[in-house]
């Protein structure tokens, strides 16, 4: 059995227990870190706890967040958390909110009212939020996570630590458009072709999300020319007008989706010199696809999702499903793919194994295509206990302001080379000195195409999405100009005009400021070209110093750096956070160290 090193008794500093009772607590997110650290702190002596969650209480929930049962299914979990520990002690004054941590209703001042800030919550958007909070509140704040059997701890304080922004974070995991659309060679390959395809017919339009074969892929060129002419395209008709055209029925998409659209990309003759081409399957020959023909149970869970689908099964639950997925989009605009919605998921493991059929690739389960679509880790609920007990011991060291004794703290699964399952960095981690958050001056270069960007895709793609501002406010330096105003009617006139039309170019400074946040980022505005089709449309640079180094290599001391180097100078740069949203992930130092032995230099295993 995995084991934590006990040898050092665990004693709660005296001055601590004299703090618990008069200090006030906020803990964002009532979930399954939530629940236990709640538990934790009404049960270690804590009085006056405030708790905030935007959700509502699901089914799926209830086996790992005990303060819910059953009869509590649909209501706010933050209400319900504080019910449930205050039947158990009245005696704790516990303030919950059904609401978003990133409301403006909890500004600076609301922050500025508690000792201490924990955090439970599973995704970037909030964390980076809370973050920037308690460095303008100068609070410290508990960051802590889990995926699967891993998990970790972080402090981050004002001055003693590194942010939770400091450092880059991977990129979710993604694949070229060509592999999806032309050559897939891996299951993940046609879930995700099929997760795309449920879009196509019945979500969002999104065009990126492009299911049919793409003439462009380089591979597929000869001397350069697309082999296909453009009249043979079938991108011509939009599929989701062309599928309400023929009414939604399933043999007709079915021969286009998987026999018609084949055959276009046989056509693509290059792209199967070194791959095995595609079968294409019409309506009538997955029908007799049947498989093994003994008689199952279809009722039963094992033979529904734990079985890989004959192909003749396949096409009919394709039909069956997009059946059924046509009368719920009659009701509504569009609707939103959800591993939880059976028609949704039925959809998705039929057409995704119908694919892998036809390019040679092992078929699924719809267990296991769920489990790949839904990007779904197991939540744990021990590791959630294990992380939630750690919070709540560095909520003591912090009360008395013991910061050094709070290093970022990891579990891990037993290794084969240690009995220990929690390891802690040896010391606390500096912050980045250019970090574009917590540094004194934040500031980034931004690469964008001031022709074409418009201010409304500059506030909601970069500095909202991307540099997390929740409403910010844009002056362009030096000639005063508003640019973007987070009152309501003062710069809509601008939304619709390329950033050049304001005089927005390369080599302008742009003040963006955050009020909510009490963030204040300097942007340096740098034109840039996207030349290659999956060339991102804009880039985020954060460290400035990087780039001087790169353009004096270059002998050129001085002038704005042009897109061309941006390009070139790529992997010498910092890019921040290309693609975001991967709700537990840490750092890619915090993963390397989740993952790693601990023969790593500059960890400790743990004697708490
Ligand atoms: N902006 C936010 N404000 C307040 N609470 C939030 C915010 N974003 C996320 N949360 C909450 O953080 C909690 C995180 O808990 P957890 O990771 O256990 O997720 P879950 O939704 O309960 O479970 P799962 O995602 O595994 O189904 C959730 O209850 C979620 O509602
Ligand atoms: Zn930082």
């Amino acid at each position: 059995m995995a084991a934590v090193a006990h040898s050092v008794p665990y004693s709660i500093d005296a001055r601590a227990r004299d703090l618990i009772p008069k200090s006030k607590v906020l803990l964002v997110g009532a979930g399954g870190i939530g629940c236990e650290v709640l538990k934790n702190l009404a049960l270690s002596g804590f009085r006056d706890i405030e708790i905030i969650d935007l959700d509502t209480i699901d089914v799926s929930n209830l086996n790992r967040q005990f303060l819910f049962r059953k009869e509590h299914v649909g209501k706010p979990k933050a209400v319900v958390a504080r019910e449930s520990i205050l039947a158990h002690n009245p005696n704790v004054k516990i303030k919950a909110y059904h609401d978003s941590i990133l409301s403006s209703d909890y500004g600076l001042n609301f922050f500025k009212r508690f000792n201490l800030v924990l955090n439970a919550l599973d995704n970037r958007t909030a964390r980076n939020h809370v973050n920037r909070m308690c460095l303008a509140a100068d609070i410290p704040l508990i960051e802590s996570g889990t995926s699967g059997y891993s998990g970790q701890v972080e402090l981050i304080k004002k001055g003693a630590t590194q942010c939770y922004e400091c450092q880059p974070k991977p990129p979710q995991k993604t694949f070229p458009g060509c592999t999806i659309r032309n050559t897939p060679s891996e299951p993940v390959h046609c879930i995700v072709w099929s997760k795309h395809l449920f879009n196509q017919l019945f979500g969002e339009d999104d065009p990126d999300q492009d299911v049919s074969p793409d003439a462009e892929d380089p591979e597929a060129k000869i001397n350069g020319e697309n082999s296909v002419t453009e009249s043979g395209n079938i991108k011509r008709l939009s599929t989701k007008q062309w599928t309400q055209d023929i009414e939604y029925d399933p043999e007709k998409l079915f021969n286009k989706f998987f026999s018609e659209d084949i055959n276009y990309l046989l056509s693509m003759e290059n792209l199967w010199k070194t791959r095995t081409p595609p079968k294409p399957l019409s309506w009538k020959d997955a029908a007799a696809l049947v498989g093994d023909k003994t008689k199952k149970d279809e009722n039963s869970v094992r033979v529904r999702d734990m079985e890989v689908w004959s192909i003749a099964k396949c096409a009919q639950v394709f039909a069956d499903s997009v059946t059924t997925l046509k009368k719920e989009h009659a009701n509504k605009d569009f609707l939103v793919w959800d591993k939880d919605d059976q028609p949704a998921m039925d959809f998705v493991a039929a057409c995704a194994n119908i694919r892998a059929y036809i390019f040679s690739i092992a078929q699924k389960s719809k267990f296991e295509i769920k489990s790949i679509a839904g990007n779904i880790i197991p939540a744990i609920a021990t590791a959630n206990a294990m992380i939630a007990g750690l919070v709540v011991l560095y909520a003591f060291r912090l009360l008395v302001e013991d910061y050094e004794k709070c290093p970022s703290i990891y579990l891990r699964q037993k290794s084969v080379h240690s009995k220990f399952i929690l390891a802690a960095d040896k010391q606390l981690t500096k912050a980045n000195p250019v970090c574009y958050v917590c540094s004194p001056k934040p500031f980034v270069n931004v690469f964008v195409n001031v022709d074409k960007m418009t201010v409304k895709e500059f506030e909601s793609e970069v500095l909202k999405n991307h540099l997390n501002m929740v409403a910010p406010d844009v002056v362009l330096d030096g000639k005063g100009v508003m640019v973007i105003s987070s009152e309501e009617g003062e710069t809509e006139v601008n939304n619709d005009k390329a950033l050049s039309q304001l005089s927005i170019v390369d080599g302008s400074i742009l003040k963006c400021d955050d009020f909510l946040q009490n963030y204040e980022l300097t942007v340096a505005v740098n034109q840039y070209v996207p030349v290659e089709k999956d060339d991102p449309l804009f880039k985020v640079v954060a460290n400035p110093e990087e780039l001087k180094a790169k353009e004096t290599q270059n002998g050129k001391e001085n002038g704005a750096t042009s897109s061309k180097d941006a390009e070139s100078d790529e992997d010498d740069l910092m890019v921040v956070d290309e693609v975001a949203e991967d709700p537990q992930e840490g750092s890619s130092s915090k993963r390397r160290k989740l993952n790693n032995d601990s023969d790593d230099e500059d960890i400790v295993e743990v004697p708490l």
